[in-house]
């Protein structure tokens, strides 16, 4: 866990501004956490925390990780995700990014496997369109992803962003490393795989990979072990997308994925094509109607719902104002069992739209649908799903508790007099107009007896009046931040499409690879870590001793250059391929470390 400050507030803080909010999982560099950001000025409180531990990088060769850092940082693309800042904790580098809360392609793509789903050519080229301007953008600056796959593209609100641009090469120390290091072999182009290098064309390779992945959800070089998957990448057939998907799209991924990197397109030249030319305007019509329409929609609903919520207000006050203490409580007890009744039927409602806007968001187009979806749920507020609004209102006050709300629906006094003092303790004559008016709809607060009085009033319905304010706002300030991104993005596509062909592919220009200035760190203590992380997940997936035993069998054969996967599932008890694979990658990355540590060697010798 990252070390904590603590604040003045009490608060437990990491860097003096960032408190972690949950785990988000393991990579092979290290743990990421969500963590909120105390000094956040872009209105994006929510970011991400990676962790990666320093092997045994000196501290004075951690500062050029820290200067390649602070030259990602620098780097804005909608398409790319946000590098905002590194620090160095003793022995633990920290990255800070954008989070994506739609989290990753890979995932996507599995849950659309598992659905029996597919994507729609129309979204495919729209998100091929996004990481190819990313891309565009990366290499004209000379920088290389060098570990791009499905894992390491995130999705927002439908927007795709690269992730760990970049990050690879500086982690690693040497880029060349780097490469070889990635966590999976299915991506790795046919020149890295015969360690001829690495350039930009290695990343359209990888793009090639993955377009193939979007379309058919699995990966285009498969095989039961890590060395038939490597022959597969070097001598195997370009594989070819099913009818379904166009011919022009099919060539496209053959371009990409052509074994000579020269005769692969670059990202420049294929946004230059008819096909994508084309996508790109389709955006920016679909794009431009957003705009116009989407903001516009939103402040709109945002407005109404709170005139809404104050008139019902002031109406019911007005009608109750005139009842005994007994009618009163009368009254309360039959909207208690209303209440209940309504619960019921909201969790039903809850549950059919969350398959409901499973299913839209599974068939949807994005740009067509973000404009309709705001128009269409009219009731805006009432329509989203509670546990959905919940879940991505990490930045908004909490919508009532489950017991708060019950204890202020059924906690009336059965006794006429002691109902009249609970009835006017609870803040009804403060609610005036003018308070009202003056009153930011934020502030409605359970903690807060006029908000309690809201949420409590007859016929008021607790939840929805914090939820449609939230929602409301919420839709707002989604809507603005997505629209400057799309924005973003249409200018990055304005420039690609007013590019003079003569200089669009430029590959001599584009495929400089990014050097890092000064002699390469090779950083062998994080290959170990890296190594360890995937001995550790093997035997705890398979058990210590079936690791073992095919490791061995695999090592020797490996030594002998025989081919010991016959042998290795016998030894697999639960016949999973799976296991062979992650050994086999496990000892190909032992003999890279071995490789390194050699190379670290002769240069102290030479030194
Ligand atoms: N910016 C982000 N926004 C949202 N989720 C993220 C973000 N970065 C990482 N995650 C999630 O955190 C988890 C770990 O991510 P990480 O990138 O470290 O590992 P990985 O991609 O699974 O493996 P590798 O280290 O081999 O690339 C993944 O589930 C990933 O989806």
């Amino acid at each position: 866990m990252p070390r904590y400050q603590e604040a003045e507030s009490g608060q437990l803080l990491v860097a003096k501004r960032y408190s972690i909010v949950q785990g988000l999982g393991r990579g092979s560099f290290g743990s990421v956490y969500l963590v909120r950001d105390h000094k956040a000025t872009d209105g994006e409180q929510l970011k991400v925390l990676k962790q990666i531990p320093l092997g045994d990088l000196r501290p004075d060769e951690t500062v050029r990780a820290t200067q390649e850092a602070q030259l990602l940082s620098q780097l804005h693309h909608p398409a790319i995700l946000t590098f905002y800042h590194s620090f160095l904790e003793k022995d633990v580098f920290c990255i800070i990014t954008e989070y994506c809360q739609d989290r990753d392609l890979d995932w996507k793509l599995e849950e659309l496997r598992r659905a029996g789903g597919s994507l729609s050519e129309v979204q495919v080229l729209e998100w091929l369109t996004q990481l190819l301007l990313g891309l565009h953008y990366m290499h004209d600056r000379r920088i290389l992803h060098r570990d791009l796959k499905a894992k390491n593209v995130f999705l927002k609100r439908n927007l795709v962003k690269i992730g760990d641009f970049g990050v690879s090469c500086l982690l690693m120390g040497s880029c060349d490393l780097a490469t070889t290091f990635t966590g999976t072999p299915y991506y790795m182009s046919p020149e890295v795989l015969s360690h001829q290098g690495y350039d930009s064309k290695s990343d359209i390779w990888a793009l090639g990979c993955l377009l193939y992945e979007m379309c058919c959800l699995t990966h285009a070089f498969q095989g039961p072990n890590f060395l038939s998957v490597v022959m597969k990448i070097v001598e195997g057939e370009t594989p070819t997308l099913p009818p379904s998907y166009s011919s022009d799209l099919n060539w496209l991924m053959q371009r990409m994925l052509q074994k000579d990197p020269s005769s692969r397109l670059s990202a420049a030249e294929i946004l230059k094509t008819r096909l994508m030319e084309g996508n790109m305007q389709k955006m920016k019509d679909r794009s431009d109607c957003l705009s116009s329409g989407g903001v516009r929609d939103a402040e709109l609903i945002a407005k109404k719902m709170q005139t809404k919520v104050h008139l019902q207000t002031l109406r019911e006050k007005a009608e109750v104002e005139k009842m005994t203490p007994r009618e009163r409580m009368r009254l309360r007890k039959l909207q208690a069992a209303d209440e209940k009744a309504r619960r019921l039927r909201n969790l039903a409602e809850e549950k059919y739209r969350e398959i409901h806007a499973r299913r839209t968001e599974l068939r949807s187009r994005h740009f067509e649908n973000i404009s309709l979806d705001v128009l269409s749920e009219g009731g805006a507020c009432k329509s989203l799903p509670i546990s959905m609004q919940n879940r991505s209102s990490a930045g908004c006050s909490p919508p009532m508790r489950k017991q708060e709300f019950e204890a202020d629906v059924y906690g009336i006094p059965e006794d006429p007099q002691a109902a009249e003092v609970y009835y006017n303790q609870d803040g009804f004559d403060s609610c005036s107009d003018e308070e009202e008016t003056e009153k930011p709809a934020a502030t409605l607060h359970l903690s807060d007896p006029q908000s309690r009085a809201l949420c409590c009033r007859p016929t008021a319905q607790p939840e929805p009046v914090t939820a449609c304010v939230h929602t409301s706002q919420r839709i707002t300030h989604g809507c603005c931040r997505q629209v400057s991104e799309l924005e973003a993005m249409m200018k990055h596509m304005q420039e690609v499409l007013e590019e003079e062909s003569s200089d669009s592919g430029n590959p001599a220009e584009a495929e400089a690879p990014h050097k890092p200035q000064g002699p390469p760190v090779i950083n062998g203590g994080l290959l170990e870590a890296r190594i360890h992380n995937l001995r550790e997940s093997i035997c705890g997936r398979w058990g210590s001793d079936t690791f073992q035993r095919i490791y061995e069998e695999l090592r020797t054969a490996r030594q002998q250059q025989q081919d010991g996967h016959a042998a290795a599932d016998a030894l697999n008890p639960h016949n999973q391929p799976h296991v062979g694979f992650q050994v086999d990658q496990l000892l190909f990355y032992e003999e890279e470390l071995q490789r390194v540590r050699q190379l670290q060697e002769d240069r102290h010798l030479s030194d």
